[in-house]
């Protein structure tokens, strides 16, 4: 290392899915791939699935970001491997968290504030010790097959967008879903142009008009998390199709915690949960 830039960060996480935050409001610290890669990665950096930037729209060098309303925060979200996301539904309510601890958003208890992402302007809720996304419309797609390791043949998965792309598995048995190995991305035929978060679910019971599935996930451009909020929005959304709308409440179970998805009179998904802040820290390495 040659000249020590120092800046400083957090770290949080929702349910076990972690990521890097940085504040830059002014947008003069614009990330890049390479940045990206070396903040997210778990032995020679701080590690996280994946890298946040708080950043002003019409600051934040993105077409997309910039086209809101000047003032709103924009949260300009990049997996580990360098790539961008349209949207993180845990990463969303981790953001409004940072925003609140380093004082640059207020929020009573029940009140909102709209935040800007790819996949356009979400308004998150402070619900006491939770928070709650309105990640707007899904929508349902086609089928496509999906071979992991760990299953015995290819299975069918549904495509759903939430903003980003996901495609759900469902399996017969929390056996099943725990023989899955997730080092590699499970293949997709016919590939997606621009790849996909792949979800496997286990149904569980449906009671009084809440239902309640078991997830694992492998996300596109960072591999097995332990939770992905766009994704529990995904495979509660396919689970409710497949039971025939059978419920509009869904407890998604995931290894990092769990996570509630609910579908208002809008057709809007909500997406509840955890939003943890576990440290501050000071960079000493010029990627900071
Ligand atoms: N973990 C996130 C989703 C992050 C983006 C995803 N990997 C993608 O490329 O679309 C979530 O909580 O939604």
């Amino acid at each position: 290392m040659t000249a020590v830039a120092s800046g400083v960060f957090s770290k949080g996480h929702g349910t076990g899915n972690d990521f890097v935050l940085i504040a830059d409001p002014d947008g003069a610290q614009p990330l890049t791939a390479e940045r990206v890669r070396a903040l997210a990665d778990r032995r020679f950096g701080i590690g996280g699935d994946g890298v946040i930037r708080a950043v002003r729209a019409g600051a934040t060098g993105d077409a997309a970001l910039d086209a809101a309303p000047p003032g709103t925060w924009a949260m300009d979200y990049w997996n580990a491997d360098g790539t961008v996301s349209e949207m993180c539904g845990n990463g969303v309510r981790v953001f409004v968290r940072f925003l609140l601890e380093s004082q640059l958003a207020e929020l009573a208890d029940g009140e909102g504030i709209d935040i800007v992402t790819r996949a356009g302007i979400k308004r998150v809720e402070r619900r006491g010790p939770l928070f709650a996304a309105d990640l707007g419309a899904f929508q349902l797609g086609g089928d496509r097959l999906v071979a992991a390791d760990g299953l015995d043949v290819d299975r069918p998965g549904l495509d759903v967008s939430t903003g980003n792309p996901h495609v759900v598995v469902a399996l017969a048995s929390d056996a099943e879903l725990e023989a899955l190995e997730l080092h590699a991305a499970p293949a997709l035929d016919p590939a997606p142009a621009s790849g996909a978060n792949v979800e496997f679910v286990v149904p569980g019971t449906i009671a009084d008009g809440v239902g309640s599935i078991r997830m694992r996930v492998h996300e596109r451009g960072s591999g097995e998390t332990l939770s992905c909020g766009t994704g529990a929005v995904a495979a509660a959304m396919a689970t409710r199709h497949w039971s025939g709308d059978a419920a509009d409440r869904w407890i998604v179970d995931v290894p990092g915690g769990r996570l509630e998805v609910e579908v208002d009179e809008r057709g809007h998904a909500w997406l509840t949960g955890p939003a943890e802040l576990v440290f501050r820290g000071e960079g000493l390495t010029p990627v900071l």
